[in-house]
C-alpha cells in the first residue's frame, strides 16, 4: 500500500485522536494541497497584522519543502533548531514507510505555514494540531530527515541497501565521554526556523504523529546558529566568543557543494543507490567549558584557533574572509600552531576534505552536579561521505587540537538524509522503502 493512501482501520488505531488528521494529510497530499498549491502568506499576515513590515516579511517568509535535495541543508541558516532522535518500534515496514508519508505531508503543511489538518475538530475529539504555531508564520521553517545505521539491521531487511559511508565511527578521539541516552537514534529530524516555538511544534506533532511506530530517544533545542551557510550571511559567534563559519562551504559554492556535500548519482550504486542526491549529517553535542575558557588569557585563545576573537581574521593578517597562510613563521615558530583549530580542520591538512556546517550554540542551564553552565556547541555538519570528511577531520582533531582542553563531545549520531521529496506523493525515503510496501 502507498504510504500516501487514505489509511485502513489499523493506522487509525495507531494514530487515536489524530487519526483523522493525519487521514486528511495523506489523502490532501495525494489531492496536492502541498507547497506548490499553498500559499503562506496570508496565514503568516493575518497572524502578524500587529508588527513591523520586517518582522512580517521575517514570520511570512517560506522555504520551499519539495525539491530535488532536502531542505535545511544549503538553506541560509536559520536562528533556531530543534533536532530529534528517534527510535523505531514497529517491525512492519508498511507502518513505518505510511509514518514517513504522515510526516512528508505534514512538512509540507508546517513549511507553508499550515497546521496539522484544516478538517473541522469534533467536540469530543483532540484537536488534530496542537496549536502553538497557529499564530506565528512559518519563519523559513524546514524539516529535513535522516535514517541513522541502526535502521539497517535485521527488522526491515534493509543490510544490503545501507551505504558503506554510513557505518558507525565506533569510538574515535574525541569521544570517550559520549553518553548513549544523547546519542544514534534509528531517524533524525532537523526542525530549523526563525522562531523557537514553530520548530518546537514541527517536532512535537511529527513525535506525535509517530506514535506506535517511533518514540523520542533525544532531543536537543538551538538559540543560535553558530555559522554562516550563505555569501550573504553576517558570521556569527559561538560561545567562546569567536567568529564561527568564515571558512564554512556557503550554499552559492556550486563546486563545493557539489563535491562535498551531495551524494553523486553512480551507475554502480546497485541497492545503495537511493542515496543519490542525499547527503549525510553528523551532529556532535559539544560541552564547552565556558569558566574556565573565560579564565584564558586573549592571545592563548586566539592561538587556540588561530584567528583574531574581535574581527575573525587569520592571525597571518588581513581581514575575516582572507586565505590563512600555513607556512608563515615568526622567531622561528609558526605563526598558526601546530596544535590549533583552523590548522587542523582546514582542509590543507586533511586531504581536501571540507564539511557544510549547520550548527547551533545551545544551553540545558546548569548543572545540577558542578554549579557550572550546561552549555556548548550542536555542531551539524552535511557532507557526501563522512568517513573521508567528519570522521577524518575529528580524528586530527581529537588527537591533537588544543581546543579540546575546553570541550567534551558528549552526544550526537550519523544519518543518512534521502534525497528531497519531490511532490505530493513523495515521501522521506520512498526510493529506499518504497518497493517493500
Ligand atoms: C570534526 C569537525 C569539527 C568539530 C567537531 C569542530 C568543533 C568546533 N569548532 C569550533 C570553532 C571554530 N571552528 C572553526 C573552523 C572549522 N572547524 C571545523 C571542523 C570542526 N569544528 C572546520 C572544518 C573548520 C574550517 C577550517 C578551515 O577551513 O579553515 C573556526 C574558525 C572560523 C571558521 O572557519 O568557521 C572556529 C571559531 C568550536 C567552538 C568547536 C567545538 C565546540
Ligand atoms: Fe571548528
Amino acid at each position: 500500500m502507498s504510504p500516501t493512501r487514505e489509511p485502513g482501520p489499523s493506522r487509525r488505531r495507531f494514530l487515536g485522536g489524530a487519526a483523522a488528521a493525519t487521514a486528511g494529510l495523506a489523502v490532501g497530499g495525494a489531492a496536492g494541497f502541498g507547497i506548490r498549491e499553498a500559499t503562506a502568506a496570508p496565514v503568516a499576515q493575518a497572524a502578524t497584522a500587529d508588527l513591523g513590515a520586517a518582522s512580517v516579511d521575517r514570520a511570512a517568509a517560506v522555504v520551499p519543502f519539495y525539491g530535488s535535495t532536502q531542505a535545511g541543508i544549503t538553506t541560509a541558516q536559520q536562528e533556531r533548531l530543534m533536532f530529534a532522535s528517534l527510535d523505531v518500534t514497529t517491525t512492519d515496514v508498511q507502518e513505518l514507510a505510511r509514518m514517513l508519508g504522515r510526516w512528508a505531508a505534514m512538512a509540507a503543511r508546517f513549511t507553508a505555514g499550515r497546521p496539522v489538518s484544516d478538517s473541522p475538530v469534533r467536540d469530543e475529539q483532540p484537536p488534530f494540531d496542537t496549536g502553538e504555531a497557529e499564530d506565528l508564520g512559518p519563519h523559513s521553517l524546514t524539516i529535513t530527515v535522516g535514517f541513522g545505521p541502526s535502521l539497517f539491521d535485521d527488522r526491515f531487511g534493509l543490510a544490503d541497501r545501507m551505504p558503506p559511508e554510513l557505518t558507525p565511527f565506533g569510538t574515535i578521539p574525541g569521544d570517550a565521554v559520549m553518553k548513549p541516552g544523547l546519542s544514534d537514534g534509528d531517524l533524525c529530524i532537523q526542525a530549523c526556523a526563525d522562531d523557537p516555538q514553530v520548530v518546537f511544534h514541527a517536532i512535537r506533532n511529527m513525535v506525535r504523529a509517530a506514535r506506535g511506530t517511533a518514540v523520542l530517544r533525544w532531543s536537543q533545542l538551538g538559540f543560535g546558529r553558530a555559522s554562516a551557510t550563505g555569501a550573504g550571511q553576517v558570521t556569527p559567534r559561538n560561545l567562546f566568543g569567536f567568529k564561527d563559519g568564515t571558512n564554512n562551504i556557503h550554499a552559492d559554492d556550486v563546486t563545493a557543494v557539489q563535491e562535498q556535500v551531495f551524494v553523486p548519482a553512480a551507475a554502480d550504486a546497485g541497492p545503495t543507490a537511493w542515496m543519490a542526491g542525499g547527503s549525510y549529517l553528523v551532529a556532535r553535542k559539544i560541552r564547552m567549558e565556558i569558566e574556565s575558557w573565560d579564565t584564558d588569557p586573549l592571545t592563548d585563545q586566539e592561538r587556540i584557533f588561530g584567528r583574531t576573537k574581535s574581527s575573525g581574521a587569520p592571525l597571518t593578517g588581513g581581514e575575516e574572509f582572507t586565505p590563512i597562510d600555513f607556512a608563515a613563521q615568526a622567531d622561528g615558530k609558526p605563526v598558526i600552531d601546530v596544535a590549533s583549530h583552523v590548522r587542523l580542520a582546514a582542509p590543507e591538512t586533511n586531504g581536501g576534505a571540507r564539511l557544510l556546517r549547520r550548527g547551533y550554540n545551545y544551553t540545558d542551564g546548569q548543572d545540577p552536579d558542578t554549579g557550572k553552565l550546561a552549555a556548548g556547541l550542536f555542531f551539524i555538519a552535511f557532507q557526501r561521505d563522512p568517513q573521508t570528511q567528519f570522521k577524518a577531520i575529528q580524528t586530527r582533531l581529537g588527537r591533537s587540537d588544543a581546543l579540546n582542553e575546553y570541550i567534551a563531545h558528549i552526544g550526537g549520531g550519523l544519518w543518512a538524509c534521502p534525497p528531497g521529496v519531490s511532490g505530493a506523493g513523495d515521501w522521506f525515503g520512498k526510493g529506499l522503502l518504497g518497493d517493500l510496501v
